[in-house]
């Protein structure tokens, strides 16, 4: 029977980072909370160049070189995003768009013009949908191909809970038939509940709160901000009531007894760190008849030998990455993977054949949960990643000048040695452009 999955991935991480001490110490906040607590080492950050459109292009223009695709061998871009650029043109025309002129040399004029581009939106499952609707074309197109492409930048107000949990990046993911990285099952559990743990309104705004609000703009105006409205610890329970009730469904479906137990890692969205581990002691404790009704008791569980020697085979690894750059919302769950297999590449571990769970959760809310089992070629994907070492290779910047990107008070670049897609310029003068945005390639 032929199998379907991901033949390919890439990534691409912003190359500004802060220091979460650095944070924790101008904020008043003990810095074992955010390191040990949380798992919080590195908050990446975008430049100001920088957006979730030209980290898209960057994790696929990777991806094109890395395994050398053929633009035109792709049916489809489906990218998942909760930074859209536009309420109406998809992020991933800006991404495509700037992938095609760079390679017009290689590949010609428009080499994604038969292509079906668009973007999906579930706040950080919106990926997970985008690989799923994929998976599900290409078993009925046994001969294309499509990419998948998660982007995001996590930003949230300044001095908020969510502050350091900031990051950003992108992943992108080759799906086809017979895929040398993983094939993906087609069993999927699905829990959906409308729930506002976490979401970006339309909200009124007065012109003097927005940065850099061109001078013709109303003064009381409607806007989508990059910044959630969020109650962190009633999304924490969302997240864990989904993930429950989706692993259930996923059970449903397979007839499997404590699936879990047969996947060599369990992959989580991660918002920060240790999230994963911190609510899976619920499903955890129902599998293994533990009592689970009070604190005490939860607390009791999450510091038993038995957990914690389950979290360092299954989980640890995943968390790795996240470490070092924070959420990265749509792209947390795929670079967990990434994290967990480049690191069992490094240490020569054999993954052939082994089951991965994979565990989504979007605000708003939903979770899927479904199951990999890893290639014999995998190893041939992942050597093109070094994803720990291209980490340390980043500028490291100071508190002042975080505040200053966070605010949107600088004009010029903060890394001298920048390269790449970057945003030149937004159209402020003709009425019917106004807004565009327009990017290049920095050689
Ligand atoms: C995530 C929260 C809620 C965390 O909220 P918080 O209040 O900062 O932290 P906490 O109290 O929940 O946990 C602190 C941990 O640090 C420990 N701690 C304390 N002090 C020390 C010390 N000295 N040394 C060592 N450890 C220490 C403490 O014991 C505890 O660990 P525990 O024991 O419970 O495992 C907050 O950052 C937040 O609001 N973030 C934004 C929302 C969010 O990330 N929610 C997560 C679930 S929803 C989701 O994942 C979806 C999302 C957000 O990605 C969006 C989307 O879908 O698009």
């Amino acid at each position: 029977m032929t199998k379907f999955g991901v033949d390919a991935a890439s990534f691409y991480v912003p190359s500004l980072y802060l220091e979460i001490k650095d944070l924790a110490e101008k904020r008043g906040i003990e810095p074992a909370k955010l390191e040990k607590g949380l798992g919080l080492h590195k908050m990446a950050l975008p430049d100001v160049h920088e957006d979730a459109a030209t980290f898209a292009a960057e994790a696929l223009l990777k991806l094109i070189q890395d395994y050398n695709i053929n633009p035109k061998e792709i049916s489809r871009v489906y990218l998942g995003t909760e930074s859209a650029l536009d309420a109406a043109k998809p992020t991933a025309t800006y991404a495509v768009q700037m992938v095609e002129e760079l390679l017009s040399d290689e590949f010609g004029e428009r080499s994604f013009k038969n292509c079906d581009v668009v973007d999906m939106t579930f706040a950080c499952v919106g990926a997970v949908d985008a690989l799923h609707n994929s998976l599900d074309f290409v078993r009925a197109n046994p001969t294309k191909k499509a990419i998948v492409i998660a982007s995001d930048y996590a930003k949230y107000e300044l001095a908020s809970s969510g502050e350091y949990t900031q990051g950003g990046g992108a992943v992108a993911l080759l799906v086809s038939a017979n895929p040398r990285l993983i094939e993906i099952e087609n069993n999927w559990g699905v829990a959906t509940e409308s729930v506002f743990d976490f979401f970006k309104p339309r909200r009124h705004h007065s012109k003097s709160e927005l940065n850099a609000a061109p001078e013709n703009y109303p003064d009381k105006i409607e806007v989508f901000t990059d910044e959630p409205v969020f109650d962190g610890q009633y999304s924490n329970q969302c997240y864990q009531d989904r993930i429950r009730e989706a692993y259930q469904h996923y059970k449903e479906q397979t007839f499997t007894v404590r699936p879990y137990e047969d996947w060599r890692y369990l992959i989580f969205h991660l918002p920060y760190a240790f999230h994963g581990k911190r609510v899976f002691t619920e499903i955890y404790s129902l599998e293994n008849n533990l009592d689970f009704s009070d604190g005490e008791k939860q607390k009791a569980i999450a510091k038993s030998e038995d957990y914690i020697n389950f979290i360092n085979e299954k989980i640890e690894k995943s968390q790795r990455a996240s470490s070092e750059i924070g959420n990265m919302y749509t792209a947390s769950i795929f670079m967990a993977l990434l994290s967990a297999l480049q690191t069992s590449f490094n240490e020569n571990e054999d993954l052939m054949e082994k089951e991965i769970g994979f565990l989504a959760y979007g605000s708003g809310s939903k979770s899927k949960v479904f199951v990999g089992k890893i290639s014999p070629e995998w190893k041939s994907v992942v050597e093109k990643w070094n994803l720990f070492e291209s980490l340390k290779n980043r500028l490291a910047i100071d508190f002042d000048t975080y505040e200053k990107l966070h605010r949107k008070q600088l004009d010029s670049s903060v890394n001298p040695n920048y390269k790449g897609f970057g945003l030149t310029r937004i159209e402020k003068e003709s009425p019917v452009l106004k807004g565009a945005r327009y990017y290049s390639y920095q050689k």
